[in-house]
């Protein structure tokens, strides 16, 4: 068994009806987990768990929404119900609401924060319960870029994602000493649901390659090896951290 393998672990991934989740959660389950899969839709997480059962893994859906009061600890529990543990959590699912500051209303706002940063948080209190206890846990945030640089696809959207940026350290510091490890990835552009209108505009599509040092925009499958890694024993004294995966996009000066 290499220190990249999952066999045995059991993971929950958000979001993986689609886009970025979805790959994931494949992903983790190549690698020997077996997954959780969550999101409102139910049909897309049924094509997610056929996906991952032709491949010969093992995988059940969740359907959920985030957002809702309870939400964190229904979905941890029927995990630990269905495998009796949880090894792995990686909070993927989230959404943006591009506009203007003054444009932004209360309700913009905590729909953009309840799911991205508040979900995230109250998944990781449920799963970090039984991580705690059981002195080992792997969580991983999928922040953005727009939580470590300015963008203009909107400030609740990137505070957000700095915030997650900042729980991220804040809970690795407080579970490190339980053998959890918490890090965060910060992914630049990859063609999903969530950025499919964006990258149909041809001139946006440069203006993004004129910020990518690696000259093309983000596959999902370049997400997947960091988060088995960050998942895994390989990353067993990182903790705290956040990886941009984003071609270079973020150390781009000039
Ligand atoms: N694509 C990109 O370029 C980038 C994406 N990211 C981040 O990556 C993550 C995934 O993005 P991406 O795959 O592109 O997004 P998609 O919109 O393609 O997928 C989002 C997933 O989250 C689920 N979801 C949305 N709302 C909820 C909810 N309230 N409760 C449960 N599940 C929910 C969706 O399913 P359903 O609607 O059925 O609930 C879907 O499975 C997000 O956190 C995003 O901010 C960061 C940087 C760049
Ligand atoms: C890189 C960002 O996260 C990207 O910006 C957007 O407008 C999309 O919402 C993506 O998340």
């Amino acid at each position: 068994m290499t220190r990249f393998d999952l066999t045995g672990k059991t993971a929950i991934v958000t979001g993986a009806g689609r886009g970025i989740g979805k790959a994931l959660a494949l992903g983790l389950a190549d690698t020997g987990a077996n997954v959780a899969v969550v999101a409102r839709t139910e049909a897309d997480l049924q094509e997610t768990v056929q996906a991952i059962e032709q491949k010969g893994g093992k995988a059940i859906p969740i359907t959920a929404d985030l957002t809702e009061a309870g939400a964190a600890e229904k979905v941890v529990g029927q995990t630990v119900e269905a495998w009796g543990s949880l090894h792995i959590l990686i909070n993927n699912a989230g959404m943006n609401l591009r506009k203007k500051a003054h444009e932004v209303t209360e309700e913009d706002w905590d729909r953009v924060v309840d799911l991205n940063l508040k979900a995230s948080f109250f998944m990781c209190q449920a799963a970090g319960k039984i991580m705690c206890e059981q002195n080992y846990g792997r969580i991983v945030n999928i922040a953005s870029v727009a939580g470590v640089v300015a963008m203009r696809t909107g400030v609740a959207y990137g505070s957000s994602k700095a915030g997650v940026i900042q729980m991220t350290r804040v809970l690795a510091l407080e579970w490190s000493k339980f053998g959890v490890n918490i890090n965060a990835i910060a992914p630049w552009y990859f063609r999903t649901p969530l950025t499919e209108t964006l990258l149909k505009d041809e001139a946006y599509v440069q203006e993004i390659l004129q910020r990518t040092p690696s000259g093309r925009i983000g596959d999902v499958e370049d997400l997947v090896g960091p988060a088995i890694f960050l998942s895994s024993d390989a990353a067993a004294y990182i903790t705290g951290q956040t990886i941009s995966v984003d071609g270079g996009m973020s150390i781009y000066g000039f």
